[in-house]
């Protein structure tokens, strides 16, 4: 990413704080008001003006709620149970908080260990922590309280020690993806020991996750504290916790049935509260939930229903985009990726859509076929035409269906968009019958062909390759292959040759070059190079900022560049023998955002 988008993603992440965020979720707001109110009667509970929680009052048992003196009413030996109540949920607060930071550092410091040092170390602990998890978890609390005997403190301990291994196995996990990452090399070759590079380079990462597994397993083991004090293991009589009073008040559960459901009102309060305040916390941690990426996208990108639908100025155009506007959700507001963009691509033409990182120019092309994610992603002005077709009107069914078959696409990386598991040529058989009707043999028979076509050496041997079996520039002939299965009047390829060395990208945009004019399709390339769209392009679109700043055909506007950005973008393309034309655009750079682009 460009200095430019990384300040703009920064930015925009600043401007919602991790408050503002938390509090955007109602779910989570309401839970942190309910509990902060229970938190605040519990704190303050000593100062209240209640009676003795443990004084008990025989001609006083069973009185039902509203009784003048006893709000709640009172228990089986005429306790108050708004005292018992507040005091209980005092203890059960208390001992299921201490024993989610107990189990919560326990489990750290063994899953940090384990994830760092790897090996035999990581074996015994972990092996411990199995078995551990071999056993039901209540049995194992159950066994741990026989074993210390009846009490408070030593449900705490059962209940922290049964939670351990989920903190060990969750730090462990993310622990084993940073231990070899990049950052901590350069910790151990600058001569930091191994303490050092686990609290300051190893904890600062771990550390989201065992807030989010605190935060969602602190209700569970109240629940779990009060089930052992149900089974009269926990909090000793004349004790209250909500755990015990629930017990206690089973036996009056059909005659004086607030008796228990006073408690277990308590315990569902604060265990749902800290639940949905336990999912807040972590979308709030977790980047990629907070833009909603993990949410589970729609098949096609949101539409605004009220969006402007400009006509269509280039009938003839296999491809027209009008005034096209596609943004982010981020909380309330929308954030313009795309503002207002036009162009056009007509049959057998090649248009280049140039700019550097995080200008918009993917969003735009997977605007095209609503390919967004949604959320975040919607789309709230603009259309878009296929001939005289307005796709953003389709129904989904239809969009989805002309996906590949009137648009196809050809991404940068082959191997990130390539199924793993599965031969090339059975992928571009799945491309082929996604939208034709054709049986096993002949669809095979088209794919070896179209590989065949592409370049690819040995195609019926090859087609029953991984792609990890391929070249880089291999790969990439898959991935136009496949752009290629159903005959698409639109192609559009996006920087397909940024990750290949100089001659496999050479050969790969004269293949795409006769291909399309073969053809006759309409290729929309996206590039952040003036190298490849003076070998390539009929006609160039310049973005900036989301924004077209300047169009014109290649010549034009290599030659005589209008725009100061585009000026910039041709004078970055390296020349042999000098250095200056990049350094001055990496001095651009470092000099402030609204600097690199004049
Ligand atoms: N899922 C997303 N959520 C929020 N913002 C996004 C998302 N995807 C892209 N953006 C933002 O949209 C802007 C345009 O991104 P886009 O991927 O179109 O840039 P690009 O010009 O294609 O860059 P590159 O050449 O690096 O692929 C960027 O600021 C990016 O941060």
């Amino acid at each position: 990413m460009s200095a430019l988008a990384e300040t703009t993603a920064a930015e925009a992440g600043a401007r919602l704080t991790s408050w503002q965020l938390l509090l955007n979720n109602r779910l989570a707001t309401a839970g942190l008001v309910l509990l902060a109110l229970i938190g605040l009667l519990v704190m303050f509970v000593p100062l209240l003006p209640l009676p003795d929680p443990d004084a008990t009052a025989p001609a006083m048992r069973l009185k039902p709620v509203l009784e003048a003196g006893h709000l709640l009413g009172t228990d089986q030996l005429g306790r108050d149970i708004l005292s018992r109540l507040l005091w209980g949920t005092r203890v059960s607060i208390a001992v299921g908080f201490a024993a989610t930071l107990i189990a919560a550092i326990v489990g750290s410091v063994i899953g940090i260990v384990a994830g760092y040092a790897g090996g035999r170390t990581d074996n015994v602990m972990m092996r411990g922590i199995d078995m551990l998890m071999a056993f039901p978890y209540i049995l194992l609390a159950l066994a741990i309280v026989a074993a210390l005997g009846p009490g408070l403190m030593n449900a705490l301990y059962a209940i922290a020690v049964v939670n351990i291994p989920f903190f060990a196995r969750n730090v462990r996990g993310v622990t084993l993806g940073y231990a070899h990452r990049e950052f901590v090399d350069a910790a151990r070759l600058s001569g930091k020991g191994h303490l050092s590079i686990l609290l300051s380079e190893i904890l600062p990462n771990v550390l989201p996750v065992i807030v989010i597994t605190m935060s969602t397993t602190a209700g569970w083991m109240i629940l779990e504290t009060a089930g052992l004090s149900f089974l009269g293991l926990g909090a000793q009589p004349p004790q209250a916790d909500l755990g015990s009073m629930l017990g206690e008040g089973r036996a009056q559960l059909f005659t004086a049935p607030h008796v228990s459901i006073v408690p277990g009102v308590m315990i569902f309060l604060i265990v749902i509260s800290l639940n949905v305040l336990g999912d807040g916390i972590r979308d709030v941690l977790d980047p990629r939930l907070r833009s909603g990426a993990l949410a589970r996208p729609g098949p096609v990108t949101e539409v605004a229903s009220d969006r402007s639908r400009p006509a269509n100025d280039t009938p003839e155009a296999s491809l027209s985009i009008e005034g096209l506007e596609t943004g982010f959700r981020r909380g309330r507001k929308t954030e313009l990726a795309v503002r207002g963009v036009s162009l056009h691509v007509e049959p057998g033409e090649c248009l280049g859509l140039i700019g550097e990182s995080g200008s918009g120019k993917s969003v735009a092309a997977l605007s095209i076929m609503g390919l967004v994610a949604s959320p975040p992603g919607v789309i709230t002005n603009g259309a878009i035409y296929l001939g005289n077709e307005e796709v953003l009107a389709l129904p989904q069914t239809k969009l989805i269906a002309s996906r590949g078959r009137r648009v196809a696409y050809v991404f940068q990386d082959p191997l990130t968009t390539l199924h793993p598991m599965y031969p090339v040529g059975r992928q571009v058989e799945e491309a082929i019958s996604a939208h034709q009707r054709t049986g096993a043999a002949d669809c095979r028979k088209k794919a070896v062909e179209l590989l065949d076509k592409v370049g690819i050496p040995d195609a019926r041997e090859r087609a029953a390759h991984y792609p990890h079996q391929l070249s880089g520039g291999q790969r990439q002939r898959v991935g136009i292959a496949m752009a290629l299965a159903n005959d698409p009047d639109v192609i559009v390829a996006d920087e397909p040759t940024t990750a290949l060395d100089v001659t496999v990208q050479a050969r790969i945009l004269e293949l795409l070059r006769n291909l399309q004019r073969e053809r006759g399709m309409a290729l929309l390339f996206i590039t952040h190079d003036f190298g490849v769209v003076s070998e390539i392009c009929d006609r160039v679109a310049v973005m900036k900022d989301g924004e077209i700043v300047e169009t014109g055909s290649t010549g034009e506007i290599l030659t005589d560049p209008q725009h100061p950005y585009t000026k910039r973008l041709i004078a970055c393309v390296p020349e042999l023998g000098t250095g200056e034309r990049f350094l001055d655009r990496v001095a651009g750079i470092f000099a402030g955002r609204r600097e690199v682009v004049p």
